[in-house]
């Protein structure tokens, strides 16, 4: 299943973010070019080179400042661009803002033309894939949102830390929305194959206090909130879960991620991008795995799509506008 071929992607975005991103890509070796977009030439300029003065460093890779004419023979286009959280502030505070840019950005990557991929990070990430979704008219399993695989990677984390276990031996998903109303699936959750709960009975460490499953959700939660209260921003956790996306589509894997894709009829869920745990590989979103959860989590997915679907009401598209006039 495993094919690697030359591959290129183009970053629009070189913030925190989008550089962080290619960074990580190019330590990772998995793409042999990487172009990329910011109409801040000097910031852009800046990052190029940097990035540029690590190649002897790393496998070979091109690394240059692009255009949108780059995206016509990319394998995949990540757009990291726009408006980050000032402390205090939610996701959903940066949708006008990201909106506006989205707008002009898939504009332009439609004038070109493409078969690549897309990844959207910016944020409110759920809705910025929906909008990407309808702007682009790209088939929907086309493009992903980075979604909840930065909260799974957190909550793994967390509990991999309070179990004494390595984080890859730890089941654990963040569904729903990635903000404040995600869902942790802690009724599906398990270490070494084993469920949640039976997994203290064999663990021969005891807990330094008792475990708390809301202390660990909310820190997952709110794990944005805390970095950027003490650095301004969130910036590697997120570059090396979009390496791990970006593996999978170019590298066909078949990984199975949280990622945000357009859904249609999952759970009894339409027309609202949202994260379910996803088979990933180069066509895209091969397949979302709809999990058997329990009543409350179930519900929670459900509120989930209700808040983004309340959000996305307010958001008028072009089509509709000539409809109504
Ligand atoms: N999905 C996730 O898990 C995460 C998402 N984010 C989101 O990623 C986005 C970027 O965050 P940062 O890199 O920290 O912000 P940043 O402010 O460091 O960088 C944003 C970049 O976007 C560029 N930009 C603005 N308009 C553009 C346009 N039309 N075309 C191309 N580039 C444009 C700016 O010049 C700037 O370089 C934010 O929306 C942030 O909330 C951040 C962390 C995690
Ligand atoms: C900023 C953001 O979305 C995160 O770190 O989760």
């Amino acid at each position: 299943m495993v094919r690697q071929k030359a591959s290129k992607v183009v970053i629009i975005g070189a913030g925190m973010v989008g550089s962080t991103y290619a960074y990580s890509l190019m330590i990772n070796g998995v793409v042999s070019e990487i172009a990329i977009i910011d109409p801040n030439q000097e910031r852009l300029e800046g990052e190029i080179m940097d990035l540029n003065h690590g190649i002897s460093f790393v496998r070979p890779v091109s690394v240059y400042a692009g255009s949108y004419q780059d995206c016509s023979d990319a394998d995949l286009i990540v757009i990291c661009a726009g408006a980050n959280q000032k402390p205090g502030e939610t996701r959903i505070d940066l949708l006008s803002r990201n909106a506006a840019i989205f707008r002009s950005i898939i504009d332009q990557i439609k004038a070109v033309g493409t078969d690549a991929l897309l990844l959207i990070a910016s944020n409110p990430v759920d809705i910025m894939t929906y909008i990407t979704c309808k702007l682009s008219d790209f088939p929907r399993e086309r493009v992903i949102g980075s979604g909840t695989v930065l909260d799974s990677a957190r909550f793994r984390f967390l509990i991999s830390r309070n179990c004494h276990v390595d984080p890859s031996n730890v089941h654990a998903y963040i569904i729903g929305e990635h903000g404040d109303t995600e869902v942790p699936v802690w009724s599906l959750a398990n270490i070494a194959g084993l469920r949640f709960g039976d997994y203290c009975p064999v663990c021969s460490r005891p807990c330094a206090k008792p475990f708390s499953k809301e202390e660990i959700f909310n820190e997952v939660k709110n794990a944005a909130y805390q970095i950027i209260k003490g650095k301004g921003a969130t910036y590697y956790a997120i570059g090396l879960a979009l390496v791990e996306i970006t593996e999978s589509i170019l590298r066909d894997e078949y990984s199975v991620l949280t990622v945000s894709s357009l859904l249609d009829g999952e759970y009894g869920l339409k027309d609202v991008c949202l994260s379910l745990p996803c088979v990933v590989s180069r066509a895209g979103i091969e397949q979302k795995i709809q999990l058997e959860l329990a009543p409350e989590e179930e519900a929670g997915l459900k509120h989930s799509a209700a808040v983004l679907q309340e959000i996305q009401r307010q958001i008028r598209f072009e089509s509709e506008v000539n409809e109504n006039e």
